[in-house]
């Protein structure tokens, strides 16, 4: 015991000597022997409820460029977009979500360590996210741009986006209503905005009983994360998640008015459970583990033991998913006509090459891991990011009826409200774009992204060597006076200069509409939302499109507000995401006064 205790002292010392003559030293936060700041950071903490915040609070206390440990691995984090211009080389040179045609992958390759568990995971290899093969990505990359671009796939996944928000309001309609409604802070206005001497009222007088019997208490955030769940799963799977149905079922009191059918409901019930585990497991891998030690990733029995159950599920997710894209190709063989078949996500992949020269067919292997992409991307950033869009509508009552003007004159009609529309008309909400684009500015779903550098590189006047890994840490540079003028002030309007490009617009055709309108490329000001340089986000119009989509949905029938003006969404960064767990909010329809 003493021999232990004397070589831990030992080690301590020659430790912290180690530290104080490292190279570049930057400032940062103590780091302990073995596991760095890791405990600081929370990665090892088991409530899981860090902290986007915390990092955030180090920016703070540290400053533009300061450094981590996590366990050994030394973490430089940059926080102003100028330290950060190296990866933006290749953003700067050719739009990111061109196809890519370039063997130059400059600062853009990030290379994940733990890689015995990502080599049996295959995602070293296969589809874009993990994916450190540099052609194979590319390909993949490519055939998704392709994909989720196709006029066909835009038109159909708009379109099945108000399907399942009926679907929603169906379950919304059934909820109990609240008794009576107190007026706080905000107020629920009938129709839109209403003017006061010219500028928007918000303060709502309402003696209408029933009225008020229409106001419903709900979790948006677990509303909108199944509504997400659902129209992901179709799309990529063609099977019914049912996960809306599940969650109703569950806060559901009145056994009348439950939904579903039982057997289909437990096995969804099994297929996300597998699905949340394989994503579960990647997490682990992507972030929590870094820096972790060859020997426990080799020798560490437990650690193996643990993580076993998340292996399988992750195979046993695999399987199902291979069962279905082996049925849905051996339907599509039997088309006689390629304009009949749906242009859903999984349609897309499996067509994709078959029909054209340009391009090889994907295997039914790459099919699932390009489907496991869209689901560990696209479910968890569209309804987290749409969470914080309520949230920010309420708390800024104005905004919320500025865009529920802009949404109802898009369509005269009297009867708008169950309209369906095309995502044509997407392009014309310049304000509610504008909105998107603030509350993705002043808090990013995806707070965080890494890079390993695959050259020496000067970054805040010290030289790092090839393998230094750096967090670009977006949420700070999003925050920064360096950039922006009054950062902390929640303003759409520095984005309405989109405005001035509304009359050039109006000539463009239908593919210039999807390439150069829903997001629009002439930044003037370093927004990151997506990501940065070759790697950042290669569904970012598809993403635009989804939000404005829900937004349209949401605000032309229901109006919305805090459930009381103290409510704050309840955050939990995991999966390299701001994650809203719970956002209480109270509805009540626009259109039934
Ligand atoms: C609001 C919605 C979204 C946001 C904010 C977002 C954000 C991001 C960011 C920041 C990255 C870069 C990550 C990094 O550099 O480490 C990224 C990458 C990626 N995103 Fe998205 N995303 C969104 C929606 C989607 C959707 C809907 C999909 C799929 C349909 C998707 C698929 C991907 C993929 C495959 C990558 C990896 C790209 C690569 O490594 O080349 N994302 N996203």
């Amino acid at each position: 015991m003493c021999l232990i205790t004397f070589l831990l002292f030992i080690y301590t010392i020659y430790y912290y000597y180690k530290y104080s003559k490292r190279k570049n030293p930057l400032p940062g936060p103590l780091p302990l022997p073995f596991i760095g700041n890791l405990y600081q950071l929370g990665f090892l903490k088991e409530d899981k409820k860090i902290s986007n915040k915390f990092i955030q609070e180090l920016f703070s206390n540290y400053g533009d460029i300061f450094e981590t440990y996590s366990f050994n691995e030394r973490i430089i984090w940059i926080n102003r977009i100028d330290l950060a211009e190296k990866f933006l080389y290749v953003n700067n040179m050719k739009s990111t979500n061109s196809i890519i045609n370039d063997e130059k992958l400059e600062y853009n390759y990030f290379h994940l360590r733990n890689k015995n568990e990502i080599k049996e995971l295959k995602i070293n290899e296969m589809g874009i996210y993990h994916n450190r093969e540099y052609s194979s990505w590319k390909f993949h990359r490519n055939v998704l741009i392709k994909c989720v671009t196709l006029p066909k796939f835009l038109k159909e996944i708009v379109m099945e986006l108000q399907e399942q928000f009926k679907e929603l309001e169906n379950y919304w309609n059934d909820i109990e209503s609240v008794d009576s409604y107190s007026n706080n802070h905000d107020s629920i206005q009938n129709g839109s905005s209403k003017k006061e001497n010219g500028s928007t009222n918000n303060k709502f007088i309402n003696n209408n009983d029933d009225v008020d019997k229409m106001i419903k208490i709900i979790d948006i955030s677990k509303w909108i994360n199944c509504f997400t769940l659902d129209i992901f799963l179709q799309s990529i799977t063609r099977e019914k998640s049912f996960s809306m149905a599940n969650y109703f079922n569950q806060i559901m009191k009145d056994e009348n008015k439950l939904k579903g059918i039982e057997p289909i409901l437990d096995k969804s019930d099994l297929f996300i459970n597998k699905f949340k585990n394989s994503l579960w497991l990647s997490n682990q891998l992507n972030s929590k583990l870094i820096g972790l030690p060859k020997f426990f990733n080799n020798f560490f029995l437990v650690y193996k033991l643990y993580y076993r159950k998340y292996f399988n599920d992750y195979w046993l997710f695999h399987e199902s998913l291979l069962k279905i894209v082996q049925a849905r190709r051996s339907e599509i063989s039997k088309f006689p006509k390629e304009q009949d078949l749906k242009a859903d996500a999984l349609t897309s992949f499996i067509n994709y090459g078959t029909k054209n020269d340009e391009g090889r067919a994907l295997t039914d292997d790459e099919v699932v891991f390009m489907m496991k992409d869209l689901i560990g991307e696209g479910i968890g950033t569209i309804s987290n990011t749409f969470s914080y869009i309520i949230y920010y509508m309420c708390r800024y009552p104005k905004i919320k009826y500025r865009m529920m003007e802009e949404i109802d004159s898009l369509n005269n009609n009297n009867n708008h409200q169950t309209d369906t529309f095309t995502y044509f008309i997407l392009a014309k909400l310049y304000y509610c774009e504008a909105v998107i684009k603030e509350v993705s500015r002043i808090y990013p779903v995806h707070p965080l992204t890494s890079r390993i550098l695959n050259e020496k590189e000067n970054i805040g006047g010290y030289t790092w060597d090839i393998g230094q890994m750096v967090y670009i840490n977006l949420h700070a540079i999003h925050n920064h006076k360096f950039n922006w003028k009054n950062p902390e002030e929640f303003d759409p309007e520095r984005f309405l200069y989109l405005e001035e490009k509304k009359e050039e617009e109006k000539e463009l055709n239908e593919k210039d509409f999807i390439e150069n309108s829903f997001f629009r490329k002439e930044y003037k000001d370093p927004l990151y939302t997506f990501g940065i340089g070759l790697r950042s986000c290669p569904a970012k119009d598809l993403a635009m499109i989804i939000l404005k989509t829900m937004v349209v949905m949401f605000l032309r029938n229901y109006d919305v507000i805090l459930m009381d003006k103290n409510t704050k969404p309840q955050i939990n960064y995991n999966n390299m995401l701001n994650n809203c767990e719970e956002l209480n909010v109270k509805i009540r329809p626009r259109n039934k006064y």
